[in-house]
């Protein structure tokens, strides 16, 4: 059994991906990461020796996009987990206006950052440069120095101020969480106890098949019932949740539930026996309760393709987006909870 750290799992986003840095890190990576599992390419230009790299065992996705457009970037970044930041302009000739130099050094730096927080991207690695420390404005030499060294700073010109402000940026989203959650969910139900979840948009896509399909195949459909689904992992129902909620910052406690199943049930039986006691007084609707307990405690997931055998349904979106857009509709949950 070949361990983890040799198993194809990851994905990797590398901007500047067709750049002089960014072209080594994507041979280097093809060549040396063996959890390597997708790597994408994004970049303004895309180079033509992509497609040589596409006949390889690691799936090369060549995107072109553009780092200062933040829904690019999110798109891109959905489903990855660590990205490689390289693209910008390194420009210190005055070929780019200084407005353009912040905006692709600075703001496409930002919009990565987002683009992490909003997508659970966990890694960002970002592509610095000497010119963030000096030489300064002063010409003080910088002799041998280390990441420790002490020296002054001071910028004017568009390239290093925009390096060094992008780095401040990356420094400052270290340890950044989508959600100011940060807390401790404590497990209640066996990771074992598969529960069948689906997306709300492909839900909604194969309501709106039905209804195009139904007229022309009312002989086949009618009268049918259709289990929906998607690509969507099999996982218990708390696990699920953690697919959106780990990237907010918070965290599942244990590997197995914390209190015993009996003890879940006598909670759960108290909560029914006070929600009937307080109905006089107050509607009292805890989250477990004996239908909730048991729901989540059986295992109960679905495969099929009846929807797709009777009228083409195919999920509209696929797991990495299902999955960024749950994230993003938790964090304006969220936000609008303030
Ligand atoms: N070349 C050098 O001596 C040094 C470079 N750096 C940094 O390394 C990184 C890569 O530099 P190089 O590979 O040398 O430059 P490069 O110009 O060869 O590569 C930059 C890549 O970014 C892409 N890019 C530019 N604007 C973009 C945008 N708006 N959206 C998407 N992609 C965009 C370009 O198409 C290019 O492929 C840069 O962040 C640079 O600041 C740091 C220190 C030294
Ligand atoms: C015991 C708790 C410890 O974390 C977990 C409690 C989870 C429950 C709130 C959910 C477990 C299963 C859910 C139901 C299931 O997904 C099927 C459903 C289908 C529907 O048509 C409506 C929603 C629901 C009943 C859903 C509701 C929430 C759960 C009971």
């Amino acid at each position: 059994m070949a361990d983890s750290a040799q198993v194809p799992t990851l994905v990797y986003l590398v901007t500047g991906g067709c750049g002089f840095l960014g072209e080594h890190i994507v041979r280097m990576l093809l060549e040396r990461e063996p959890r390597l599992r997708e790597l994408r390419v994004f970049d303004l230009h895309l180079s033509s020796w992509l497609e040589e790299l596409k006949a390889g065992p690691v799936q090369v996705t060549a995107i072109q996009g553009d780092v200062t457009q933040a829904h690019e970037v999110a798109a891109a970044m959905s489903g990855s987990h660590v990205v490689i930041h390289t693209a910008g302009l390194v420009d210190v000739f005055g070929k780019a206006s200084p407005k353009t130099i912040h905006k692709v050094n600075v703001q496409g730096t930002q919009n990565v950052i987002d683009a992490c927080v909003q997508t659970g991207t966990q890694y960002l690695v970002y592509t610095s440069s000497m010119e963030v420390v000096g030489p300064n404005i002063k010409g003080h030499p910088f002799y041998r120095g280390n990441e420790d060294t002490p020296y002054e700073a001071v910028h004017s010109h568009p390239y290093p101020c925009s390096k060094a402000l992008a780095e401040q940026l990356v420094l400052e989203a270290n340890g950044r969480k989508g959600l100011r959650f940060g807390g401790r969910l404590f497990r209640a139900v066996p990771a074992s106890v598969e529960h069948g979840r689906v997306y709300v948009g492909n839900v909604a896509w194969m309501h709106i098949l039905v209804a195009r399909e139904l007229e022309q195949r009312a002989a086949l459909m009618g009268g049918q019932v259709y289990f929906c689904y998607d690509k969507s992992p099999y996982k218990s129902y708390e696990d699920f949740n953690m697919e959106f909620l780990s990237p907010c910052g918070l965290r599942l406690i244990g590997a197995h539930p914390l209190l015993p199943y009996w003890l879940l049930v006598l909670l759960a039986t108290l909560n029914a026996l006070l929600q009937w006691l307080l109905r006089p007084l107050v509607l009292y609707t805890p989250l477990l309760n004996p239908y909730t307990l048991a729901m989540a405690n059986t295992t109960f997931t679905v495969s099929t393709n009846k929807a797709q055998r009777h009228f083409g349904y195919k999920p509209l979106f696929s797991w990495e987006e299902s999955r960024t857009r749950t994230i993003q509709w938790v964090q304006a949950m969220e936000g609008s909870a303030r």
